[in-house]
């Protein structure tokens, strides 16, 4: 307990964006960075992160939830989240371990409130519930075209010889996608202390060292050790 309360805080590091744009890449190199400096780091993901959240994730994501509407399934992302914070998220963070997630609230902001009409007074409540305070350090927005994002995934899928069949919200058509690209903006924008928003169209490495380089100006603390 002493051990942990000296420690400098551990931080909460969300990754956002539309489909494709390289967000789970980007998480696993981000863990690999703090791991060789020796920090404690656990990787996650929105829908999911603990058994009863990942319940939800296929429930929603094989379609069973598509005849709901926008407004139900932003209260079952919503659920999944609460689970996700206070038995991964919170207890991590309380013991100085980062948590870095791949999607968290402002994808619900963005796919079932900017694009899919849910009122924002119900998303702003869903949020402050199941957040409970835990909003990220940093959010890191990785923005690039959807159509481009969407190459890029079939072409390695081509490559690995699978079938590309698409879960509930990747069978969306391309103008739906590109509305949820300008919702990423512009909750990048009304967030701007949080939210930094990254050109996705450019290759991993390059994204990778520009990622690493935010995090440690952002976490000063990087650059001297966890320790006090
Ligand atoms: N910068 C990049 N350039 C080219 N291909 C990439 C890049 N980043 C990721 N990919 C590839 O694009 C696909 C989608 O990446 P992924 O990290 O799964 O995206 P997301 O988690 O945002 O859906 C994967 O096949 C991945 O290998
Ligand atoms: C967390 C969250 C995800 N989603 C959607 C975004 C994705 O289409 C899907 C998660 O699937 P996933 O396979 O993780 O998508 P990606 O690889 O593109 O990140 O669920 C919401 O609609 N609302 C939410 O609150």
């Amino acid at each position: 307990m002493l051990e942990a309360q000296n420690r400098r805080p551990a931080r909460f590091i969300t990754f956002e964006g539309g489909e494709g744009v390289g967000k789970s890449t980007q998480v696993k190199r981000l863990l690999s960075h703090l791991a060789e400096i020796s920090v404690d780091a656990v990787r996650t993901r929105e829908p999911g992160g603990t058994p009863k959240a990942e319940a939800v994730r296929s429930f929603i994501l094989q379609g069973r939830s598509e005849t709901w509407g926008a407004g139900a399934e932003a209260v079952l992302f919503a659920a999944a989240r609460l689970d996700h914070v206070n038995e991964l998220i919170a207890p991590n963070l309380a013991k100085g371990t980062w948590v870095i997630s791949d999607r968290f609230s402002d994808s619900t902001r963005a796919y079932q409130g900017l694009t899919g009409g849910v009122d924002a007074k119900l998303i702003d409540a869903l949020e402050s519930l199941a957040l409970d305070g835990h909003t990220p350090d940093l959010t890191i927005v990785l923005d690039m075209d959807p159509e481009t994002a969407f190459q890029r995934v079939a072409q390695r899928a081509i490559e690995d010889g699978l079938t590309l069949t698409g879960d509930r919200f990747e069978k969306e058509e391309l103008d739906w996608h590109r509305r949820l690209r300008d919702g990423f903006l512009d909750i990048a924008r009304t967030n701007a202390d949080r939210c930094v928003v990254l050109s996705a169209d450019q290759a991993e490495d390059s994204l990778e060292n520009e990622i690493w380089s935010l995090v440690q100006s952002r976490f000063p603390e990087l650059q001297t050790g966890t320790d006090a």
